[in-house]
């Protein structure tokens, strides 16, 4: 599975700028041979969430006919990062994932919410998971401070994803924390983690990229610099069952003790 990450910076609270950058960076990025295509978090809005009545997209419309539309003129997948949604008189941090037909596979709401960044106030949090098949591969998506929550993740890997993709916009002070779960929560659930960061900066925070591919036993595969760009990577996704077949964790997990 060739991976692209889209590591971008967002323009705040525009998301005319944005619909156009994506659509440049997935047209770029099928330049290349790729399977999949990752964006990252809260791309069409960035944080502005006191503006999300007028920002946030009707019901993710707009949203999926560009990535549906890109996904089957490509003919590529795209784990869709998450936009804000609004529905029902909620706004929602959404992931949208569709296939090569531009079908939509799954439709993820961030479960939790980064109180740092006042999503408490003004995101409501969704309640269901996110697996998915890519090509016939098992996989997971997972939206910036998810993964902070093991159990969380574990959960869903434990139905057998061997990757696990996640969406950011993680603030430069917090890097290496970003790292280090990253590359536990690989090892762990021995997938790879094809994690995309945002960079550039909002009225309140810096963020950093070093968006990250990392292989099932928590080695670096690819790493993003701090500036807009794209990344490529190949996993092999052999080693998966490799992994998980030397060093069998999750037949020897004890669910009933905990
Ligand atoms: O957990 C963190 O440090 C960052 C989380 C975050 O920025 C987010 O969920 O948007």
């Amino acid at each position: 599975m060739r991976v692209a990450l889209a590591q971008l910076n967002i323009q705040f609270g525009d998301p005319d700028a944005n619909y156009e950058q994506i659509e440049v960076a997935i047209q770029r990025a099928t330049e290349q041979t790729v399977d999949v295509i990752v964006l990252p978090e809260m791309w069409n809005t960035g944080y502005a969430l006191t503006r999300l009545n007028v920002l946030a997209d009707d019901d993710g419309q707009r949203t999926l006919q560009l990535l549906s539309k890109l996904a089957r003129q490509f003919h590529v997948n795209i784990v869709g990062g998450s936009v804000a949604v609004a529905r029902d008189g909620h706004y929602y941090n959404e992931m949208l994932v569709v296939d090569r037909q531009g079908q939509l596979l799954s439709r993820y709401d961030k479960v939790h919410r980064f109180g740092l960044m006042a999503e408490d106030r003004y995101i409501t949090a969704g309640e269901t998971e996110n697996v998915f098949e890519l090509d016939g591969t098992a996989a997971m998506g997972a939206i910036c401070y998810d993964i902070r929550f093991p159990e969380w993740l574990r959960k869903q890997a434990a139905r057998g994803p061997q990757v696990i993709f996640v969406s950011a916009e993680w603030p430069t002070v917090r890097q290496m924390q970003w790292r280090l779960l990253l590359q536990a929560r690989a090892i762990e659930n021995q997938a790879f983690v094809v994690a995309v960061n945002r960079v550039g900066s909002d009225p309140d925070n810096q963020f950093g990229g070093q968006s990250l591919v990392i292989d099932p036993l928590g080695q670096i595969v690819a790493i993003g610099g701090a500036h807009a760009q794209l990344i490529t990577a190949e996993l092999d996704l052999a080693q998966v069952d490799q992994v998980r077949g030397q060093m069998p964790v999750f037949e020897d997990r004890r669910p009933e003790l905990y």
